[in-house]
């Protein structure tokens, strides 16, 4: 099957330090792929790569059929990648249901955005939140509300940095269920993180970092079965 997204040898050097080398990452639409790595191995940078924060000293980044290697920000969005970053960014005065009419409003040609304010409102859980200002929401709630605005541009690619970041273990595991319901729904999507029961929820497929390289790549059970993949999460101490 043709990859949705696909980076080919992609480098990234910060002063002397090497953080991202010759990575290759393919991305199958339909799929939820996991990005993993002990602390410092290069996820959040090439994320970074990937969404167009930073740019690659080499490689080449291809999306949808395109190279997107130099591409801004706004142009990948304007493709069809949308990008939750780590911490909430929601408007903390407007109530909830209003975040998700901004967010709808940024795409073009939407002919009911009230019944498309409810759709999400469901999906996400916060049907009985809607008039609360998101500032008053849980920060699990928050996030959720921003996966929403994320998949107001419907996009043809959800890229979360860290989703779980700062939740509880209830909070994660109705995120990981929230984003295999929107993967049962179709979406294709890209997460970069730690924990790794959640990853275990929710990934079909995996790529590990270390060190700034690609470590292992393949199915989640295999991926859970490689003892080497164990050693470098246990071995050094990171604590993830
Ligand atoms: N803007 C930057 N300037 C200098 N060094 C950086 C920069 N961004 C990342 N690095 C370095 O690159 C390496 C990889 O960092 P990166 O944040 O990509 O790893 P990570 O796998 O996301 O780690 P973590 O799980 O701790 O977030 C680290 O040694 C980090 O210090």
């Amino acid at each position: 099957m043709t990859a949705l997204l696909r980076a080919y040898g992609v480098s990234k050097q910060f002063g002397g330090m090497k953080a991202v080398k010759n990575v290759d990452l393919e991305i199958i639409p339909g799929e939820i792929h996991c990005l993993i790595g002990p602390n410092g191995a290069g996820k959040s940078t090439m994320f970074k790569l990937i969404i167009g924060y930073h740019q690659p000293d080499g490689g080449k980044i291809d999306f949808d059929g395109t190279d997107i290697t130099r591409a801004k920000s706004f142009a990948r969005v304007q493709r069809g990648m949308s990008i939750k970053l780590q911490k909430p960014s929601v408007f903390k005065e407007l109530s909830t249901r209003l975040n998700l009419h901004v967010a709808l409003q940024q795409k073009a040609g939407r002919n009911d955005i009230a019944a498309e304010e409810e759709k999400l409102l469901s999906l996400l859980g916060l049907e009985t939140h809607a008039q609360k200002d998101a500032g008053l929401l849980s920060h699990g709630q928050q996030q959720w509300l921003e996966i929403g605005m994320a998949l107001a541009l419907s996009p043809k690619l959800l890229l979360l940095d860290e989703p779980t970041a700062g939740m509880s273990e209830e909070e994660t595991f109705r995120t990981g269920e929230l984003i295999k319901r929107l993967n049962d729904d179709g979406m294709t999507i890209l997460a970069v993180e730690h924990d790794m029961s959640f990853v275990r929820q929710i990934a079909h497929n995996v790529t590990v970092m270390h060190l700034g390289e690609v470590f292992a790549r393949g199915k989640i059970e295999d991926i859970i079965a490689d003892e080497r993949v164990a050693e470098i999460y246990l071995g050094k101490g990171h604590g993830h």
